[in-house]
């Protein structure tokens, strides 16, 4: 199981557009369209199941809020860091 994340650790590794709430760091990823939203989230979708590690999304108009925390550790770790800079390839 990884390690929790000290919060100099969360500071200095969070990444750009991504903001620490708490134990989740979180961003809101904005789109064009409803529908590229939805399709984002499908996608976010398969690559948190790949690295069985699975956010809290929230789609919206034209917009989508993902919440990454590692429930296992009890906070943030470097699973939940992973998998927010992957979000954000695929997000462009
Ligand atoms: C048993 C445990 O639930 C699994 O190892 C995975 C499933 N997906 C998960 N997702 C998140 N966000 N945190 C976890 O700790 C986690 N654990």
């Amino acid at each position: 199981m990884a390690d929790l994340l000290s919060d100099d650790e969360i500071a200095a590794q969070l990444p750009d557009h991504w903001d620490r709430e708490g134990d989740e760091i979180v961003r809101t990823y904005e789109f064009d369209a409803y529908l590229d939203g939805v399709g984002f989230a499908a996608a976010a979708g398969g690559l948190a199941q790949e690295a069985f590690h699975h956010p809290e999304m929230t789609i919206g108009w034209r917009e989508v809020e993902v919440r990454l925390t590692t429930h296992d550790a009890g906070g943030i770790t470097a699973n939940d860091i992973e998998l927010a800079e992957r979000f954000d390839e695929i997000h462009g």
